[in-house]
């Protein structure tokens, strides 16, 4: 069932049936079958006011869904900033496939110039064609500890140090989900061109896997399936979007997820400005932000090379706790 409705939603002879898939935006009166809930509010907020870092949008505008047929998962519809959508996207084009991080760039095909700063060489690629080439090449990067794709196993021995900001936007959303002594220890970005996918599979490398996963997608859109523990459950197609949260947690944490299909989206949020940017708020030192990246990235001129890479694919962020 997984690998029949993988194989439609890639299709690309004919514009696939998305009759079915479900759609957070457009779905106010669907809380039947398939979606079970919009949650006001992040389940276990408790009394405290927590003040939301200020690349995200206050709690009282967040949407929370959650799926009949997948305990455990969890979408939070864009909780971003315009203006924090961009962050992260610059960040995971600048600053995240440098070494130490390891990238999937090939040393047979590319210099090492290349896999050790891969957006500084596309920057200064004259050459239209290799600059394509070299462009559509990087489909992921790993921090923290990096997961061995052979062995499938995390590496305790090499490790990059795990980039601050996005440990402490991930403490942020388990604490707000109410998951205690969460810690981010490894992350992998995807890549994704338009045309590209990523195929059925399970995390299951982690020794700890009740800690919740973390799924962070910006740019393009896609389709993404999740079905069960066994590739024979028929899965549920979900619409994610740019600057949408994916939380997989207890039952989910292990289920079958794919992204069959990337897409054009038809609305661009990075494209513009909040209105409120200026309040750059004291507390941006202990969320360790790049506070000089968070200002540029305001910048038209600044901004134009990320806009155009986000203008056809799309970029995942998959943290989870190793240990
Ligand atoms: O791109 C996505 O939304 C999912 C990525 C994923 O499942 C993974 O990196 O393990
Ligand atoms: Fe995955």
């Amino acid at each position: 069932m997984f690998k029949s409705s993988f194989k439609h939603y890639k299709m690309r002879s004919v514009e696939p049936d998305l009759s079915e898939v479900v759609d957070f935006d457009n779905c106010d009166n669907d809380f039947g079958d398939v979606l079970q809930s919009r949650l006001a509010m992040p389940v276990t907020i408790g009394e405290s006011s927590i003040s939301p870092p200020p690349f995200l949008q206050p709690l009282s505008k967040w949407r929370c869904y959650t799926l009949a047929k997948h305990s455990g998962l969890m979408v939070i519809r864009n909780p971003f900033t315009n203006l924090g959508q961009r962050y992260w996207i610059a960040r995971c084009l600048r600053d995240y496939p440098c070494a130490p991080n390891i990238v999937n760039l090939n040393e047979d095909l590319f210099p090492p110039a290349a896999r050790a700063n891969w957006w500084s060489e596309l920057q200064s690629c004259a050459d239209i064609q290799k600059a394509h080439r070299l462009k559509v090449a990087m489909r992921w990067t790993t921090l923290g500890y990096h997961h061995n794709w052979n062995t499938k196993v995390y590496d305790e021995e090499t490790h990059s140090p795990f980039p601050q900001d996005l440990s402490k936007m991930c403490e942020f959303f388990a604490t707000v989900l109410g998951h205690s002594n969460y810690a981010s220890q490894a992350a992998i970005v995807n890549y994704y061109p338009i045309g590209s996918t990523l195929s059925g599979h399970t995390d299951h490398s982690e020794p700890n896997q009740t800690a919740p996963l973390f799924s962070f997608s910006f740019g393009q859109s896609c389709i993404f399936l999740i079905g069960g523990k066994t590739l024979d459950e028929r899965p549920t197609a979900l619409y994610l979007r740019s600057g949408d949260v994916l939380i997989m947690s207890n039952e989910s944490r292990l289920c079958y997820h794919a992204v069959p299909r990337v897409m054009n989206a038809p609305e661009e949020p990075w494209s513009s400005i909040d209105d409120n940017t200026d309040e750059l708020a004291n507390h941006l030192d202990n969320l360790a932000l790049n506070m000089e990246l968070y200002r540029r990235v305001n910048d038209k001129d600044f901004w134009l090379p990320f806009a155009n890479y986000v203008k056809d694919s799309r970029i995942n962020m998959n943290v989870r706790q190793v240990l």
